[in-house]
């Protein structure tokens, strides 16, 4: 293990090392959580985090957490039908969440009918909402609604959510869930979530895997980092939790060129 800063890294010798301890981690955050609290927020992205979250749905981990009491969301959605195969919930319903019992009304997919600008304002003012019955919380010094876990994946271009290097939407400070019509991750049109939300978790555990995140790892967690002007910081470089726990799940191959081990 290594720290940065605020930031656990944990690093594993294997992904299938990686999925054991992300399912460990997660379940413990889970019990943590439900054994005073009537709910546990949950935000998923796509690509490859899903298939790391399988030990999760299997002995003895799926049996020890009270998935009545999850409630799950997307950090970013393509905007495409729900059973479209770049859906992030077809990848996340067919991978995780149909192997376990959380409530159907629990799981908050995009209005897959509306064009991006009208699927972003519909997924904010369901996040509002859920503010108002008191299943999510909101930051008592920005108003930014509190999830307690983000399960996210990361880019080699060191992207997070929908979060891309350069974009204008990186310096989004007002709105909770945004649009992106232009991509350079196909599909282009997505929705996602901002960094003013993602920087009030409680908790993100990242899931970096593979040779490919090797260079954004190293400008992100070695000695680069601390050189990095404000402009040239990798999207991921922008997460900054105001009063939250960080935890990056790496691989060998992703660390490898990393010089803190
Ligand atoms: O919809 C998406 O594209 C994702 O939510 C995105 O943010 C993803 O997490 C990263 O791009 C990493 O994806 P991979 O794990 O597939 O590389």
């Amino acid at each position: 293990m290594a720290s940065k800063e605020n930031q656990k890294v944990l690093i594993f010798d294997t992904e299938e090392e990686l999925s054991i301890s992300l399912a460990e981690h997660t379940a413990k955050l889970s019990n943590q959580i439900t054994s005073h609290s009537a709910t546990f927020t949950v935000v998923l992205s796509g690509g490859t985090l899903i298939d790391s979250l399988r030990k999760l749905v299997g002995s003895p981990y799926v049996d020890s957490v009270d998935w009545a009491k999850w409630h799950v969301f997307w950090v970013d959605e393509r905007v495409v039908p729900k059973d479209h195969p770049d859906s992030n919930y077809k990848l996340a319903l067919d991978g995780f969440l149909s192997k376990v019992p959380i409530p159907a009304d629990q799981v908050y997919a995009i209005n897959d009918t509306l064009p991006p600008e009208g699927a972003a304002d519909d997924y904010e003012a369901c996040l509002k909402y859920l503010v108002r019955t008191g299943i999510l919380k909101v930051s008592a010094t920005t108003g930014f609604p509190i999830f307690d876990l983000m399960l996210l994946g990361m880019g080699p271009d060191g992207h997070i959510a929908s979060l891309f290097p350069g974009h204008p939407l990186l310096n989004e400070k007002e709105r909770w869930v945004t649009y992106i019509k232009d991509s350079p991750k196909l599909p282009p049109q997505r929705i996602t979530f901002t960094f003013p939300v993602i920087n009030v978790s409680a908790n993100i555990f990242l899931v970096v895997t593979g040779a490919e995140l090797a260079d954004a790892v190293k400008k992100a967690l070695g000695h680069d980092h601390y050189n990095s002007e404000s402009g040239a910081l990798l999207p991921v470089q922008r997460v900054s939790l105001e009063n939250g726990e960080f935890t990056w799940f790496a691989d060998k191959d992703a660390t490898s060129k990393l010089e803190i081990k």
